[in-house]
């Protein structure tokens, strides 16, 4: 069995948790609250920009360079492709000012960041796995089951639903497990732990979201 396959399967209950959230059956009948879905927005725009940079360091230190160069261009597809997605929202909502770091995005982008530079490179490609492949299962399933035809939130629910981000997907998933083959049974557990960790914070992520979780 695929290391994937065994993985998905640990974090199958926190995906069901994930798609009954509030922030997500709400974002898929375009009901969520204005003021939640700008304040995740914000926030992720953060993310987005911490995450591209943990994407870079594990494509500089990745073992094969055809997952260095696989790496890069997903750091590219962060920076570019969703960045354009919060522009064009920041600008539909005149959203001038990103704000501070709340807690959950704080917690988030330093598990990813200290995770690739300082863990082993596999473990590290284990930890942005959920970001990749839980969207996307997140994406296809509002998709599938979507009954506003005038929903706001649609540009979002076409990006992460989408072919394209659905092969970078496929990518990811390949790579864990090409690098998973040539991992101990100890260090394929630990790739697990990481996969499992960051998938409870996709969770926290939106939950902070919908409840406009800050510092204060
Ligand atoms: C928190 C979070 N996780 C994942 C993604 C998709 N790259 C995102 N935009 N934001």
């Amino acid at each position: 069995m695929k290391w994937t396959d065994k993985t998905w399967t640990q974090i199958e209950p926190i995906y069901q948790k994930i798609i009954k959230m509030p922030f997500i059956e709400e974002l898929q009948k375009g009901t969520l609250p204005l003021e939640k879905f700008q304040f995740y927005m914000r926030q992720d725009s953060f993310y987005l920009e911490n995450f591209a940079r943990s994407l870079a360091l594990i494509g500089a230190r990745a073992h094969r360079v055809s997952h260095a160069l696989d790496f890069i261009r997903f750091a590219e597809g962060a920076i570019v492709v969703e960045k354009a997605l919060h522009d064009s929202y920041f600008q539909e909502f005149g959203l001038s000012q990103r704000g501070s770091i709340e807690p959950t995005t704080h917690h988030y982008i330093n598990f990813l960041k200290s995770t690739s530079a300082l863990d082993q490179v596999e473990m590290a490609m284990a930890a942005v796995l959920p970001c990749f492949w839980i969207y996307q299962e997140v994406g296809d399933s509002i998709y599938k089951n979507q009954l506003s035809e005038d929903n706001p939130y649609q540009k979002w629910i076409d990006t992460y639903a989408g072919k394209e981000f659905k092969e970078l997907v496929i990518k990811a998933i390949n790579i864990c497990d090409s690098v998973a083959e040539n991992c101990t049974p100890q260090q394929q557990e630990r790739m697990t732990q990481a996969f499992v960790e960051a998938s409870k914070l996709e969770f926290m992520f939106w939950d902070s979201a919908y409840q406009l979780k800050t510092w204060d």
